[in-house]
């Protein structure tokens, strides 16, 4: 028999997320000040999904929703499905950019109905966050967005086998993120399908070094950020898909703006600090067409509260 729910309603606040950071493939994260809002309640029958906003025109109401489907994959894990489904998703995380969106929806899925399953457990639940992480990074095929959307800040994430791990740094205070992000999406699915199965030692060598000198330069000393977000395994394979966003980093890093492609594109991302390049110098390397967004680093992750 399946588990009981009463009927109930969760909000859910999810961060957007950029990942890679330059050397750290599918493992480094930020959480970013830029949210979608969720309100997911347990009805009487049936599904009703209502999208305002990013991709409203494009995201499907039925089942095959990506929140919904998080949201079922997460009630099977808690013992079953709830009666029916009510889901209100306000969007502002652009599609399809390579700022988490995916990541975002999955990640407000598992939470919102591990919350349903037990308000009182704790802030995101029944699950912990442990098992939030590894079903979000089943459902997303990597872990480092799902994390950095889960806990917030900045992480490391991991694969233990099939299970996925997490740690939070806290990136200094003066950090600025500032995204450019371009009008058309790119899949991170067709991203990945660019990448070699194999790749030369001293390049896996080289992003090894990068990615840990990354960690320190991110959280003790932002003066080594150009030289820490160097990658030589993901971003030049997928030069031909985005040669805009290609060129605009090439263009930000020869005037020593540490910028890298963020997540799989096509959205750049200049990591700067509060005596670096005002938004204004930023913005006149923009290409046309270009948004660009100085942002936050969020700190919180995943917030849930009962609706
Ligand atoms: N909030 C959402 N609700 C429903 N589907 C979403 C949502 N966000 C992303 N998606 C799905 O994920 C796709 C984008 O995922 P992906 O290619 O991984 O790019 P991103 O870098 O934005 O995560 C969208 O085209 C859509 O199918
Ligand atoms: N490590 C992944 C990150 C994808 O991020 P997204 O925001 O584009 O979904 C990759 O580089 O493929």
């Amino acid at each position: 028999m399946g588990r009981a729910y009463r009927p109930s309603g969760v909000r859910v606040r999810v961060p957007a997320s950029s990942a890679n950071l330059g050397p750290g493939f599918d493992a480094l994260g930020l959480a970013l000040g830029l949210y979608d809002d969720v309100e997911l309640s347990i009805v009487s029958d049936g599904l009703l999904v209502e999208v305002t906003g990013e991709g409203a025109r494009d995201v499907p109401t039925d089942e095959s929703h990506l929140l919904v489907r998080a949201a079922r994959a997460a009630f099977d894990r808690l013992g079953g499905q709830p009666a029916g489904l009510r889901l209100s998703c306000t969007n502002r995380i652009p599609h399809g950019r390579g700022l988490g969106s995916s990541a975002a929806a999955i990640v407000a899925g598992v939470v919102a109905a591990s919350v349903l399953a037990d308000p009182d457990a704790g802030p995101r639940g029944a699950l912990s966050d442990d098992e939030l992480l590894s079903l979000a990074t089943e459902l997303e095929g990597h872990p480092d967005n799902v994390a950095a959307c889960l806990l917030g800040a900045g992480t490391i994430a991991w694969m233990e086998g099939p299970k996925a791990q997490a740690v939070r740094f806290h990136p200094a205070a003066d950090l600025v993120p500032v995204a450019f992000v371009p009008t058309q999406p790119l899949s991170t699915e067709v991203a990945r399908g660019l990448l070699p199965a194999r790749v030369p030692h001293a390049d896996a060598a080289a992003n090894a070094g990068r990615a840990a000198l990354l960690v320190h330069a991110l959280t003790t000393d932002l003066s080594v950020l150009l030289a820490a977000t160097e990658d030589r395994l993901h971003q030049a394979y997928r030069a031909a898909a985005m040669p805009v966003s290609a060129m605009l980093v090439e263009k930000l890093r020869a005037a020593d703006i540490p910028a890298v492609i963020s997540g799989a594109g096509a959205t750049v991302l200049a990591l700067t600090s509060g005596d670096g390049p005002s938004v204004e110098v930023l913005a006149g390397y923009a290409p046309a067409g270009t948004a660009v967004l100085p942002l936050t680093v969020d700190y919180c992750g995943a917030v849930a509260r009962p609706s």
